[in-house]
């Protein structure tokens, strides 16, 4: 089975995981574009009424043209749920995102989430984090100095192009610099340190925060938190 294949198969296993009534974290990515789609499809055969909160413009475009409600993450009184993708997952749960340059809002959403659930093909699967470049999200003033820093910390910055000559901007404005950590141990350590550069606005370490992982290999694997 391919990664597509796995991806539909995890998303749909995630529909199983919603109830009529919640409020649902929309991740984003191709695999969460799955999982939202097979959400709105049952949601509409059952007559449950979901209620969306997106983790990009893209997400809640999606929904929003699919008919569900998508409402803004100050508009909730809480996230019952939140289904998305990753990039890098590893047997502590702990992962990379941001491949689609959607980790801020992600990882805004997934904080105040009462569970996470993250759906998978079997290739995001590591026995250590850092085969995926970790994307760090930078305000676009002194984000070259920004940069440097990092060089200087040894992770090889590469800022995310949009094309030849233009960075990439975030659905917040913000530039992507993807950070080598391949070399790195002590990932907590790093997430600190990067967190405490001035025009660093996040990075898309997650560590601790995914409750479970479903995998779309035939049957299904599920990793929940201990
Ligand atoms: O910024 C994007 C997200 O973190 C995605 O969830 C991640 O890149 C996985 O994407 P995909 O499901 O397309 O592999």
């Amino acid at each position: 089975m391919n990664a597509t294949e796995q991806k539909q198969r995890a998303a749909l296993a995630a529909v199983n995981e919603i109830q009529d009534g919640m409020v649902v974290g929309l991740g984003t990515g191709s695999t969460a574009a799955f999982f939202i789609r097979a959400l709105i499809e049952k949601a509409h055969a059952n007559g449950w009424q979901i209620t969306g909160v997106a983790t990009s413009k893209r997400s809640a475009e999606l929904a929003r043209t699919l008919g569900m409600v998508v409402k803004d993450i100050d508009e909730v009184n809480a996230i019952d749920v939140t289904v998305d993708g990753a990039d890098e997952f590893d047997s502590y749960l702990n992962g990379i995102k941001g491949g689609g340059a959607a980790l801020l809002y992600e990882k805004v959403v997934a904080l105040r989430s009462k569970k996470n659930i993250w759906i998978v093909d079997e290739s995001k699967q590591s026995n250590r984090l850092g085969s995926f470049p970790l994307p760090v999200e930078v305000i676009e003033f002194g984000a070259q100095q920004v940069a440097l820093t990092l060089q200087h910390m040894n992770l090889h910055p590469r800022f995310r192009m949009k094309n030849e000559r233009e960075h990439l901007l975030t659905d917040s404005g913000h530039n992507i610099i993807d950070v080598d950590i391949s070399h790195i141990t002590d990932l907590t350590t790093l997430a600190d340190q990067l967190k405490s550069i001035t025009g660093v606005v996040e990075h898309g370490l997650f560590i601790g925060i995914c409750d479970k992982v479903i995998i779309g290999t035939t049957p299904v694997q599920v990793l929940s938190k201990n």
